[in-house]
C-alpha cells in the first residue's frame, strides 16, 4: 500500500498516502488529450505472472474490434512488453503537436507499448517505479487515441507501483481479471481483486484461462493444472461473469506469429465481453 504520510512531511498527494486524513481528497483522475476521447477504460490484471494476461486482453481487443467497436490498448507492462509482437505490429512511433501516434494493426486497434519505442525489441528496460508509473500516465494523456470506444490496459503482474497508477489515476470503468485452476494462482490474484475493489474499481468479469485441455483425438477434456475454480472463486469474490479457455497450443502459436486477432474464440469470451 502507499506510504502513511505524517502531517508534517504532507505533501497534499494523496495518490502516494494511504493516510485517512481529514484533508484527504480523491487522486485526481488522467484525461486524454485534446485529439482523443475514451469512452472505457478496462484493466486486464490477473496478480500472479504467466496465466494469460495480455493473451486475454489481445482476445477481448480482437473481438471488440470484430464488433465494429474502435479499440486501443495501453500495455502497462512496461518492463514485459509483448502486445505489439502478439499483434505483429512494430515501432518506431512519430510524434505531433499533440503527443505520439500509437501503432496500428491492420485491423485497426491502436496500440501503445514500450517496445515500439524501443530502438530492438529485445532492448532491455531497467526503470524504477517512479520512472514506469510516469511512462504509463504518458501512455495514457500524451498518445493521439483519437475516438475509442475501449482501451483495454494490459497490467503487469503483482499489485505493486503499476497497477497502482493504473487504478488509481486512470478513469478505469472496470477490470477483468485473468486466473488459473490452480490454489496458488487462485490465492495470488484474489490479492489483485481485493485491492481493485479497495481502489472503488469494480471486477466486472473472471477469466479462467488454461482451464482445460480438449483431446483433438477424442474430444474428451483434462484438467491438466486441476479442477475449475471460476465459479468459487467467481463466487468468493462476488464477480458477476465468468468465462473460460481452454489450453491450446495453436494459441501461443498464433501469439508468436503475431496473428492473435486471427484466434477463432467461439464465443469463449462473450459473456465477459457483454459485461463491458
Ligand atoms: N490458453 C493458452 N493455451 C496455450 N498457450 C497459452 C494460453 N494462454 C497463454 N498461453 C501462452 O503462455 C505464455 C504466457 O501468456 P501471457 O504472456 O498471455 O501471460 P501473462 O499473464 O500476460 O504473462 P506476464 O505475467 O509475463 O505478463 C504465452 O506464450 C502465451 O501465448
Amino acid at each position: 500500500m502507499p506510504e502513511q504520510q505524517s502531517p508534517a512531511t504532507c505533501g497534499h498527494n494523496c495518490g502516494g498516502c494511504s493516510s485517512d486524513c481529514s484533508e484527504r481528497t480523491a487522486p485526481a483522475k488522467l484525461t486524454p488529450n485534446s485529439v482523443s476521447t475514451i469512452n472505457h477504460v478496462i484493466g486486464v490484471v490477473s496478480g500472479k505472472g504467466g496465466v494469460g494476461k495480455t493473451l486475454v486482453t489481445c482476445m477481448l481487443a480482437s473481438e471488440l474490434r470484430k464488433r465494429g467497436y474502435s479499440v486501443g490498448i495501453l500495455d502497462a507492462d512496461v518492463t514485459g512488453p509483448s502486445i505489439p509482437k502478439a499483434f505483429g505490429v512494430k515501432g518506431p512511433l512519430r510524434g505531433t503537436e499533440t503527443g505520439i501516434n500509437p501503432a496500428i494493426t491492420t485491423q485497426d486497434i491502436s496500440i501503445i507499448s514500450t517496445n515500439l519505442l524501443l530502438p530492438r525489441e529485445d532492448d532491455a528496460v531497467a526503470w524504477r517505479g517512479p520512472v514506469l508509473t510516469g511512462i504509463i500516465r504518458q501512455f495514457f494523456n500524451e498518445v493521439n487515441w483519437g475516438k475509442l470506444d475501449y482501451l483495454l490496459v494490459d497490467m503487469p503482474p503483482g499489485t505493486s507501483d503499476a497497477f497502482l497508477t493504473v487504478m488509481q489515476t486512470l478513469p478505469v470503468d472496470g477490470i477483468i481479471s485473468v486466473s488459473a485452476p490452480q490454489g496458488l494462482v487462485g490465492m495470488i490474484v484474489g490479492k489483485a481483486i481485493n485491492l481493485a475493489k479497495d481502489l472503488d474499481v469494480p471486477v466486472v468479469g473472471l477469466v479462467e484461462n488454461m482451464s482445460y485441455f480438449e483431446c483433438p483425438d477424442c474430444g474428451k477434456r483434462h484438467s491438466i493444472f486441476g479442477e475449475t475454480q471460476v465459479e468459487e472463486i467467481a463466487k468468493h469474490y462476488d464477480i458477476p461473469h465468468t468465462a473460460t479457455l481452454p489450453i491450446n497450443p495453436s494459441f501461443a502459436a498464433m501469439v508468436d506469429a503475431g496473428k492473435v486477432y486471427d484466434i477463432e474464440l467461439n464465443g469463449a469470451l462473450d459473456t465477459v465481453i457483454e459485461a463491458i
